[in-house]
């Protein structure tokens, strides 16, 4: 019996064989042009004083420009998107059930295809996003679309935010670590349609900030077929609430849409509990006598906003540029909520490949850490190790 149950266990720490990620086509603003594109389209040019604000807000968010699904042609089509005073749930909820699973396909497609192994080979589905609201959801629907087997196992996570993607690699190193030869397909797709609204004084920073995008990772532990390449390994996973912050954070759907609360004080909160939470990884992984230098280690934090990444650099004393990959993610895409970890994981693996020929690049550690943030506030921690030898990237 010991055995047997043995023999169901993958080999190892699971790892990360392909990451991939897409963007929509709809819309590209630059950041500089924000604010006029936001106020012109949904008229209200004359709110003169929170359109300076917005101005403000933007130039010092460290983005460049953002994807977007929606375009003036929806719109113009649903002017109660603008309107928070009117009900307009269920027509984001159209838009964005055929959306959002379609920009799941993308990223995904692009996964199987860097792994290499058809996709009837996936055993499981992680799909996250903010924006489901109907059962069956994006899950079944990015299944059929990739053509999955029908006994793939899915699961959905909705609402977790920004620590979404964190949320569903954890998920999926479980099972592929638990269940031998499991392939864990993991998506995130978010899209800012279901919570657009006009500009009033409690959303400017929730524009200023979020982007469209979507990620996918194929995750599983040995034993590893042919042509299978480990790119992380995920050697120890663990979730820290930090105690009383629920009203830091948070999503509410309402008939209007999706609207996110970001406190003032979530840069400071995480910078107040980003050590413990690490430690408490590295103590999962190393035991309690755990002794790591964080200038030691490579970083994919998720950049929820500029100032969490400065704090963050701040109270860890990281060197400049270790933080280099969020910045990247963040400067070209804005904050993805849940997609966007997977965007810092494809950077920082680009980066890698860079290192050998391009002398710009420092050279990345073995160990990292990543670590992404969302509601709760809940800090979802992951210890990385970038495989040495034939198989690295
Ligand atoms: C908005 C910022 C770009 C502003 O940059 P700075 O803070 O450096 O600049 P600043 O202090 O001069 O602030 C500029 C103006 O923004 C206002 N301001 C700052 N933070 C605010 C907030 N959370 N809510 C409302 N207003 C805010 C200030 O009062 C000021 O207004 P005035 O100019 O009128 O004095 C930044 O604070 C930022 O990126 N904040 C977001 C951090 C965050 O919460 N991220 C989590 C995203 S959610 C996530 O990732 C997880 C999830 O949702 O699941």
């Amino acid at each position: 019996m010991h055995e047997s149950r043995s023999m169901q266990h993958g080999d190892g720490h699971a790892a990360v064989l392909a990451i991939a990620t897409a963007n929509p086509s709809g819309t590209i603003l630059s950041q500089d042009e924000f604010a006029d594109q936001f106020f012109r389209i949904s008229k209200s040019d004359h709110l003169i004083g929170l359109k300076e604000k917005l101005i403000r807000i933007c130039n010092k968010t460290g983005i460049e420009k953002r994807h977007f699904h929606m375009t003036e042609e929806i719109l113009r089509a649903h002017p109660e998107f603008v309107d928070r005073a009117l009900p307009s749930l269920d027509a984001r909820s159209d838009i964005v059930a055929t959306e959002v699973p379609k920009l799941a396909e993308f990223a995904s497609v692009k996964a199987i295809a860097e792994w290499g192994r058809p996709a009837t080979d996936i055993t499981h589905l992680i799909f996250s996003t903010y924006s489901a609201s109907g059962a069956p959801s994006a899950d079944l629907q990015l299944a059929s679309l990739l053509g999955l087997r029908p006994s793939v196992c899915r699961t959905i996570l909705s609402l977790h935010g920004c620590y979404g993607g964190g949320r569903a690699l954890h998920l999926a190193k479980e099972l592929a670590e638990n269940n031998r030869g499991a392939r864990v397909l993991v998506a995130c797709s978010e899209m800012t349609l279901v919570c657009f609204g006009g500009p009033d004084g409690s959303n400017l920073v929730g524009h200023a900030l979020f982007g469209d995008g979507a990620g996918a990772v194929i995750v599983g532990a040995g034993p590893l077929t042919a042509g299978e390449r480990p790119l992380f390994e995920m050697l120890s996973a663990t979730q820290t609430t930090i105690p009383e912050t629920e009203y830091a954070l948070g999503m509410q759907v309402s008939a209007a849409g999706l609207d996110f609360h970001l406190a003032i004080q979530v840069p400071m909160l995480l910078g107040q509990n980003v050590e413990q939470a690490l430690l408490n990884a590295f103590r999962s992984a190393q035991g309690d006598d755990v002794e790591v230098t964080w200038n030691d280690l490579f970083w994919a934090v998720h950049p929820g906003g500029r100032p969490i990444l400065d704090k963050i650099e701040e109270v860890l004393k990281l060197e400049p540029g270790k933080l280099a990959a969020s910045r990247h993610v963040l400067r070209e895409y804005g904050n993805m909520s849940g997609a966007t970890i997977v965007f810092v994981l494809d950077e920082l693996r680009r980066r890698c490949r860079e290192e050998k020929g391009d002398h710009d690049h420092q050279q990345l550690p073995e160990l990292g850490v990543m670590m992404a943030f969302g509601p709760g506030i809940t800090i979802e921690t992951m210890v990385l190790r970038i495989p040495s030898g034939p198989n690295k990237n």
